[in-house]
């Protein structure tokens, strides 16, 4: 097996419980959207959102829209603009933390210390994930990683976007490890010539993929790969 250099990883499902997405992250956004709507006027992020939400769907209601988008988990670049402007003041002024599964903050101090680089790719904004990061139960974990990759790159079941990643890491695919919950990534990820874990978390309900390395943690991970684990 090729050495790893760099363990990219994906958030809900794999670092985050998916129940604190969508029963505390999603409400909290849900009720601070349309304050954040009417400050169109002075924020271009905002107005740059809503503009892409009118391009796709002419004349709706965007709240409207993004209600949708949240019932239904859609990854959609305009609604996760959106909600990381939403949950801003929620992690700044103590509202928000988030609470990471129990492996993640140790592990990923024991495979920093042992010298392997880290980044993160989510469908959530670059700059929600250092908000996230940077605001946990277990204090700020952003300095832990290099890069924070968001849709900006591409799709994440596409294997251009990870080809771009490691272009841009300057690593080579096969010395990546990908991290996601999700099967449809990780195929995109393998594709690309990355190695691949699925994290399959009980807590989450993930179902296994039939045909790829799995794990019910990052301890399991660890192991799996012969990386050095807290
Ligand atoms: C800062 S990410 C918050 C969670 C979120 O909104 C999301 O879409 C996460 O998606 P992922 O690609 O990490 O599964
Ligand atoms: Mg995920």
């Amino acid at each position: 097996m090729t050495a790893i250099r760099l363990a990219l990883l994906d958030i809900e499902g794999t670092t985050l419980p998916v129940s604190f997405v969508h029963d505390v992250l999603f409400p909290y956004a849900a009720e601070a959207l349309p304050g954040l709507l009417d400050t169109r006027e002075e924020d271009p992020k905002v107005n740059v959102a809503l503009e892409d939400i009118e391009r796709e769907f002419p004349g709706s209601s965007p709240l409207d829209v993004l209600r949708e988008w949240m019932a239904k988990d859609v990854k959609a670049a305009p609604l996760k603009t959106l909600q990381g402007l939403a949950w801003d003041g929620g992690f700044r002024d103590g509202t928000l933390h988030a609470k990471l599964y129990p492996d993640v903050a140790p592990v990923l101090k024991a495979w920093h210390d042992a010298g392997l680089r880290l980044a993160v790719y989510s469908s959530g904004s670059a700059s929600a994930q250092r908000l996230l990061y940077g605001y946990t139960t277990e204090g700020d974990m952003t300095p832990l990683f290099e890069a924070f990759y968001d849709l900006d790159i591409g799709s994440k079941k596409v294997a251009e976007s990870y080809a771009e990643i490691a272009g841009r890491a300057g690593v080579i695919a096969g010395e990546i490890l990908f991290l996601s919950d999700i099967a449809a990534e990780l195929e995109a990820a393998r594709d690309a010539g990355y190695q691949i874990c699925q994290l399959v978390r009980p807590q989450d309900g993930t179902q296994p993929a039939a045909d790829m390395p799995h794990a019910a943690d990052l301890h399991e991970v660890s192991s799996l790969f012969g990386l050095t684990g807290a």
